[in-house]
Parts: C-alpha cells; structure tokens; sequence
C-alpha cells in the first residue's frame, strides 16, 4: 500500500558536470505538456509550422510535432504529419553581435513544402536567456514570408531578457544568476550519456566556464 503523496525529487548535484535541473523524464513531461498547451492556444495543430532553432531546438521541435501529431489523432481528425511540419531555422547572419563572434559556422535553414505564409509558426529553442537569438531569428522568419502569427516555445527560461521577448510555452521557468551556465543534452545531439543510459537527455545547470564565457552570457552572446 502507498504510504501518500510522492515527495519531490531536489535536485542531483554532479559537482564535475554540475546540478541536473530536468531530467530525461521531467523533459519529455514538459514537452508533452507544451504540445498540449499548442494545441489548447490554436484550437488544433492547423496550419502549424515548428521550425527548430539549431542546435538543440531541431531534435526539440521535431519530438513536439510527434507529440502533436499524437494528441490530434488520425489525419482525418486533424493530426499533421509531424515531418511535414518541421523545419529548421539558421539566424547565425541575423545576430546583432556576429562581429563579436566572427567564426560561428552558418547552419542550414531548411522550411516544411508548404512554407510559412499564413501559418502559425512556432519557433523551438532549448534555452532562453537575453533573447536576442529570438530577434535575431524574427528577422530571419520576415525575410521568408509572413506568417499569420509566430509564437515561441522554449524548454527552459533562465530570464536575464535583454529584449521585449516573452515565450508563449515554457517547459520550465529556471532562475538563474548570470554567472551560471544552462546546458541542454538531447540524445539526438549529444548521443548516450556517459554512464551509458539509453537516453542523454538532461538540463544542468554550472557555473560559466570561463571569465571570457560569463561576459559573453552577462551581454547575451549565446
Ligand atoms: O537568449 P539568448 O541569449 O540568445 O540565448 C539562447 C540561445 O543560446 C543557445 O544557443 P547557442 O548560440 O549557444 O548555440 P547552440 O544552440 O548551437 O549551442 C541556445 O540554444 C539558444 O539558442
Ligand atoms: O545559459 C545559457 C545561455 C545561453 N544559451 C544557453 O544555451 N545557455
């Protein structure tokens, strides 16, 4: 017989890898909730495009256009093809401090046949934190058509906005200080976790790794 409520798990220090804030479970909770939540705001996934921001944002939306597609039911009901609806979506020529960062590598952008005019876009990124990726990838989006409305989920929002940028969904709301750094291991990216688990997937929050590191978070250089 249960002895009550479940008492909530605190969080695990790692001290090499730092403090793990969600794991495996807790973000595939999150992004089903997310999905639920899309949903719930468009009356149905119509006319939905997730486009995923590189790196982890791509593995991010496609995992909420299968959760979509599951909670839609059979086309017939409305579900999408959950490969129809993502894309991908590169803003490395749109950022307002690419000279500060001259040698990132450009990365693709790749949309859904149907494009993005008149749809309801939905951008995918793993962490929010100045917000200035987000601007940076609203000017790419009007560069390729206009979308009905754009709307923003993100797994985790660490505040520190320098920006007016508010997510419509958020997986889970993480204060932080600006000396900390926010990682997010998906196993699509990151593969097996190196104790081996089938899945990698986890939050952890550290420590910047560097002086050179925190300013860059503390000026919102992602
Ligand atoms: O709100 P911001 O201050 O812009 O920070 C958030 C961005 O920073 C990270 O991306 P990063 O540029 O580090 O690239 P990555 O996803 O390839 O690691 C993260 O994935 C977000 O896209
Ligand atoms: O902590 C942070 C800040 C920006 N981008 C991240 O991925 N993590």
């Amino acid at each position: 017989m249960s002895s009550g409520a479940a008492v909530p798990t605190p969080p695990v220090p790692t001290p090499e890898v730092g403090t793990v804030v969600l794991t495996a479970a807790d973000i595939s909770r999150a992004l089903t909730r997310i999905a639920h939540e899309i949903v719930e705001r468009n009356k149905g996934a119509h006319d939905l495009v997730l486009l995923g921001i590189p790196t982890r944002g791509v593995p991010l939306a496609t995992r909420l256009a299968e959760r979509l597609a599951a909670i839609e039911g059979s086309p017939a009901d409305g579900a999408p093809d959950p490969h129809a609806i993502v894309g991908e979506l590169d803003v490395t020529m749109y950022r307002d401090d690419l000279h500060r960062h001259p040698t990132r590598t450009i990365g693709a952008t790749r949309l859904p046949a149907s494009g993005i005019d008149g749809k309801v876009v939905v951008l995918v990124d793993d962490v929010l934190y100045s917000g200035r990726t987000i601007r940076a990838a609203l000017d790419a989006i009007s560069d390729l058509g206009r979308p009905r409305a754009v709307q923003l989920a993100a797994l985790v929002d660490r505040g520190h906005r320098e920006l007016p940028i508010r997510p419509d969904f958020v997986g889970k709301n993480l204060p932080t200080s600006t000396s900390e750094r926010v990682s997010v291991r998906l196993a699509e990216i990151d593969g097996a976790s190196a104790a081996g688990d089938a899945s990698a997937d986890a939050v952890v929050i550290r420590p910047a790794p560097s002086p050179t590191g925190a300013a860059e978070d503390g000026e919102g250089g992602a």
